[in-house]
């Protein structure tokens, strides 16, 4: 047993989560049990009053909080310690977001002053384009940006551009990411080389992705009668290694700096952000760092009891370690917030996806859950059947904006309906009692009502957050994406494991081009494991 899991805070909330009443005891016991679990900030309003907590268990998850220096570790993120343990590396994505008249410091040098330059770069560029001012190689202005990453290097811009649709300025946003020819191939069809501009991101310009996708997006380019010359109006790049871009030929006045005290997953804030800033604009894209700077206020003053980032972050190991829940699922009741749930699984399960402390033992608890979610109301015709009657924990957020961007009749207050109705039903649930009474009037016998009956009980019980906002703008975005950056760092304190390397994905890396030789190799695979080698052959072959 290791020492978080044989304290004695630990062992309490073990034993008190198990006697704890149905959460439908818990509201009849308290009618202002709303009023006692809610937070409103940064224009955010998160309802947690639907989770198997009462006032005993949030006590106790706070000692934990304090017992694992939580406060301390906050600070000491912000104020650039080097966290990132096996890396050697300081946490300050929450730099690209500070106010220019901030001091940070990443191993003894401000880095405020280069975080300012380079919003005053892509300030400048963003009104170039979006001007007209830059144009293509045969005089045209910009239509459409075609972006090229992937990771933290893709989804972040293309879950923002996408939430943030009602506030584009009239270019076009394309993403590529996948290695899959079918990625390039369907987003370049159709678009005009004269008026298209590439941003090529890539923190190490060394993913083969990125990198191999950058090398077809030129060979099209030039096919569509550009020259050499004429690649620099048309590529750009966003990177922590000039040297590479520029021997790869990109003009070193068209490569926007990345550094590496940002993690990838947690970028979309540095000139990673480009493509959302040259869609949505320079304006807007400030709004979203101010958003995110208002959370990272919050987090930084607000006491533990009432911050919104440290109780969803512990509500996160309530469930993961007294409850045994594998998984987290996010429910966006907002069409344009659809790819935020994906967003939430690459930031939370690249980053808690560990098994050892920070010193390398093993945990003997669980971390990370996996991440998943749609949009609401389409899961609750997919996997909401699972939710309410599945054998599995699955704690949910529900996130809503109070307003539309598109105001349609009856549409809203129906969303609106239905994502509330989710979260009574998922804590209430349904009993044995209550499902016969309501097959009271039908026409089956009585042993057919109570076999339907059985089927249709709902344990409830399922906890729920409900975070509420006023409208989707790009502030509230800033606010809520750096909530769920810091719920995340928030779990990996309380766990001991650095939630900012990722070794994990360094093997299939490796192994991968090991393949990649053998596939293009004289003679067949036979070195490697037998279905290695069967798998590489078949596709040698090219049919099964
Ligand atoms: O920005 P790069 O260096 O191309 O890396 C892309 C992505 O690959 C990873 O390194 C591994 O998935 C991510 O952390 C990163 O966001």
């Amino acid at each position: 047993m290791t020492q978080l899991t044989q304290s004695a805070t630990w062992q309490q909330l073990a034993t008190h989560t198990a006697a704890l009443p149905h959460m439908r005891e818990l509201f009849e016991m308290n009618d202002q049990r709303f009023n006692a679990m809610h937070l409103k900030s940064c224009g955010l309003l998160l309802d947690y009053s639907k989770n198997r907590v009462n006032e005993e268990t949030l006590a106790l998850l706070f000692k934990l909080a304090n017992e694992a220096q939580l406060t301390d570790k906050i600070a000491g993120m912000f104020s650039g310690d080097i966290i990132n343990n096996t890396e050697q590396r300081a946490v300050l994505h929450t730099a690209l977001r500070s106010k220019a008249s901030q001091t940070i410091k990443a191993e003894g040098q401000n880095i405020v002053p280069e975080v300012q330059q380079t919003l005053a770069k892509m300030a400048k560029f963003v009104e170039q384009v979006q001007s007209g001012q830059w144009t293509g190689y045969t005089g045209k202005a910009i239509t459409d940006i075609v972006s090229i990453g992937i990771g933290g290097s893709f989804l972040g811009p293309k879950i923002v551009t996408q939430a943030l649709r009602p506030y584009w300025k009239g270019l076009n946003c394309h993403f590529v990411a996948n290695v899959d020819a079918t990625s390039i191939c369907e987003k370049l069809k159709g678009l005009n080389a004269e008026t298209t501009l590439f941003v090529m991101s890539s923190k190490s310009f060394g993913t083969q992705e990125t990198l191999t996708n950058t090398l077809s997006a030129k060979e099209w380019f030039l096919a569509q009668g550009a020259s050499q010359q004429d690649v620099a109006q048309h590529f750009v790049a966003v990177t922590s290694n000039v040297a590479k871009a520029t021997e790869f030929g990109m003009d070193a006045n068209n490569i926007f700096p990345m550094w590496d005290w940002v993690g990838g997953r947690y970028s979309l804030w540095s000139a990673i952000g480009l493509p959302i800033a040259l869609v949505i604009g320079m304006d807007n894209f400030k709004e979203l760092l101010s958003g995110a700077f208002d959370m990272d206020q919050h987090f930084q003053q607000a006491p533990l009891e009432q911050n919104m980032p440290v109780i969803m972050g512990m509500l996160s190991v309530l469930y993961s370690n007294f409850h045994g829940a594998q998984s987290h699922v996010i429910l966006t009741y907002d069409h344009y917030l659809r790819g935020l749930p994906a967003y939430f699984q690459q930031l939370d399960m690249e980053s808690n996806g560990k098994s050892v402390s920070l010193d390398g033992t093993a945990v003997d608890y669980s971390t990370g859950p996996v991440i998943w979610g749609g949009e609401g109301t389409n899961g609750q015709h997919a996997y909401h059947q699972l939710l309410h009657q599945g054998t599995a924990l699955i704690p949910a957020d529900f996130i809503m904006p109070l307003q539309s961007h598109n105001p349609l009749g009856e549409h809203h207050n129906q969303l609106a309906s239905n994502c509330f109705g989710q979260t009574q039903a998922l804590m209430q649930g349904r009993t044995y009692e209550e499902a016969l009474a309501e097959m009271s009037s039908s026409k089956l016998d009585n042993a057919q009502k109570q076999l339907i009956a059985k089927h249709k009980v709902m344990a409830g019980n399922k906890p729920s957050n409900t975070l509420l906002m006023d409208k989707l703008t790009p502030q509230t975005l800033g606010a809520l994406i750096a909530l769920y950056e810091h719920r995340t760092f928030v779990q990996g304190v309380i766990w001991q494991i650095n939630s900012f390397d990722q070794w994990g994905v360094e093997l299939g890396k490796v192994l991968g081009n090991d393949v990649l030789d053998r596939i293009g190799a004289e003679h067949d695979a036979q070195a490697l494991d037998c279905s290695s080698n069967a798998l590489i052959n078949l596709y040698r072959q090219g049919q099964i």
